[in-house]
């Protein structure tokens, strides 16, 4: 599987590890402690050092209950950061993005992947996301950050819900020029989807295959974790990387995750385990 697109080849025939940067004052886990430039690159040497080879970055916090931001604070987060992991970091860039000016501006900075939880459905984003010529990810979510956990119901099995989702969205992208080959799938862990709903999309994860797109996934320290462990998000590890073994087991391309050097690590025994095959 891999992914050609101005220029570039993403090979994603081995699981990636993508390191989260948050670079937003209330992210749900890293408290956002990376609030200038200088810090974040040390955050993401640390991350490319540890084995990450994506790095999404993000200027609005997509947790629960979190508040929307605006596109000018949102481009004053991100451009910069992207301009200079470009620049000094061999590693492909993620805009963890919903609004076009910032898809566009990000590009423009040297962006390869749009990460738009939002699946392109903001006014513009769709057209943007294609003049950038960028691959995007497309994501499943019920409702919004703001209120998506109040309370997720689906009238049918979350897995047809989700499927039917991607097979809408994959089309709509195709007829706005979007090569099919840039789109990448991800079921949306924790955006509007109770326990149940969580981790029956992870059970059947493979299932996603039959699209012929490469997946993304994120569970990284969230709720779907410490409802089962029951433990606040720094003690979610070996939870994040056991749902990172189990996606990965299942030919979950790219893991999305805060821990770097231990997904990494639990990815190599992956890796070797599936060439067994
Ligand atoms: C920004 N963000 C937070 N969680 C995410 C997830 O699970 N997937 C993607 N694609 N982005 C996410």
């Amino acid at each position: 599987m891999e992914i050609k697109f101005n220029q570039h080849t993403m090979d994603l025939t081995f699981p990636h590890v993508m390191g989260i940067l948050n670079m937003t004052p209330d992210s749900f886990s890293d408290g956002g402690q990376y609030n200038n430039l200088d810090d974040a690159m040390r955050r993401v040497d640390h991350m490319v050092q540890s084995g990450a080879t994506f790095i999404d970055v993000g200027g609005e916090s997509t947790r629960p209950g979190a508040n929307e931001v605006s596109v000018e604070q949102e481009l004053e987060r991100v451009v910069p950061v992207v301009e200079k992991i470009a620049k000094y970091f061999d590693v492909w860039i993620s805009v963890d993005t919903s609004k076009p000016q910032v898809m566009l501006e990000s590009a423009k900075a040297g962006a390869h992947l749009i990460n738009d939880i939002r699946a392109l459905t903001l006014p513009g984003a769709l057209d943007a996301a294609q003049q950038t010529g960028l691959p995007v990810c497309l994501m499943h979510m019920q409702g919004d950050p703001k209120t998506m956990q109040q309370a997720p119901h689906y009238e049918e099995d979350i897995y047809q819900t989700v499927n039917d989702f991607f097979t809408y969205h994959i089309q709509r992208c195709v007829d706005a020029g979007i090569d099919r080959q840039k789109i990448m799938l991800d079921p949306g862990f924790g955006f509007g989807k109770a326990l149940s709903h969580n981790y029956r999309l992870l059970a059947k994860l493979a299932d996603f295959h039959h699209f012929g797109l490469p997946l993304l996934v994120g569970m990284s320290r969230k709720t779907m974790i410490g409802q089962v462990l029951n433990v606040p998000p720094s003690e979610r590890i070996i939870g994040s990387i056991s749902c990172a073994v189990i996606a990965a087991m299942q030919g979950a391309h790219i893991i999305r995750v805060h821990d770097v050097k231990e997904t990494f690590d639990a990815l190599r025994v992956v890796q070797a385990t599936l060439a067994e095959k």
